[in-house]
């Protein structure tokens, strides 16, 4: 089950991005994905979405190949969580919600009862039920990101990729959107999000997979694999780690030279 890639590699044109990426990510499991701008993060999930597909390699969910999947197969395996941007279109919140269940739907069939259940579901588990009626466009940042994790909540899938979900949210929601996404990974999810925050890492992931020159440069808990070394190399700045409270919180100090 999961998700797992092999010996994936891709190139925009003559530039490559993922130069042989290998990894298996399990349900139950929330996993941070780090690695400095441009080192191919997003490149990544739009080929474990089957949005790029001129890759080598083989990506598998819940074990079939991706390439052997339609577009609605793979909608109802996995679901996306774009970064926010304030919305355009003006819909209320809870048809928003609705439009995540079409992958469950045959052609030209209407969401029933069924998928409005699903609807009112989502929305209960990341705590929106009072922002039904409000229209999507009249939303904070923050409160529009969760109307789009709910939406792919409501797609019934087991499998959540997410980009940076936290760039324009505040310290709050920052927090509250990590400790809701804990939650689902606890409750059986396989949650993947990018993140440029190595605390949020060290707080809430249960596994962090590091990318570095095109590979994976560490995959395993955040403590195991957010060395100092590591995040210096990643990042280019010398900076110090320090344990703070009982957990495993870690907090990244950078050396001001
Ligand atoms: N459509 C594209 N055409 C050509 N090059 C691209 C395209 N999209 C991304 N790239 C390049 O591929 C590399 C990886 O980009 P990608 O967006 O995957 O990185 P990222 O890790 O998600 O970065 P960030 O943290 O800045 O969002 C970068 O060098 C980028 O310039």
């Amino acid at each position: 089950m999961g998700i797992s890639v092999n010996h994936l590699k891709f190139s925009y044109g003559k530039h490559p991005v993922l130069k042989g990426i290998e990894f298996q990510l399990q349900e139950g499991n929330l996993v941070c994905v780090l690695g400095k701008n441009g080192a191919g993060k997003s490149t990544l999930f739009r080929c474990m979405l089957g949005l790029l597909t001129g890759y080598q390699g083989e990506i598998r969910v819940e074990h079939e190949n991706i390439k052997d999947l339609t577009q609605q197969q793979m909608a109802q395996k996995m679901a996306y969580i774009p970064q926010t941007h304030r919305a355009v279109y003006s819909f209320p919140v809870r048809d928003m919600i609705l439009m995540g269940t079409t992958a469950s739907l045959k052609n030209f069939e209407n969401p029933g009862p069924h998928q409005r259940e699903m609807v009112e579901r989502a929305m209960e588990q990341v705590k929106i039920t009072e922002l039904a009626d409000r229209m999507v466009n009249e939303l904070s940042g923050g409160e529009q990101q969760l109307v789009l994790i709910a939406r792919a909540l409501a797609q019934q899938t087991k499998i959540l990729v997410m980009d940076e979900p936290c760039s324009s949210l505040d310290y709050g929601n920052q927090i509250r959107l990590m400790q809701a996404m804990k939650k689902l990974a606890e409750e059986g999810y396989l949650v993947i999000q990018s993140t440029h925050n190595p605390e949020h890492a060290f707080l809430f992931a249960d596994q962090t997979l590091a990318l570095l020159e095109g590979k994976v440069a560490g995959l395993g808990t955040p403590q195991e694999v957010l060395t100092e070394e590591l995040l210096e190399r990643m990042y280019g700045i010398p900076l110090k780690l320090y344990e703070v409270g009982k957990e495993n919180a870690r907090v990244c100090i950078p050396k001001i030279v």
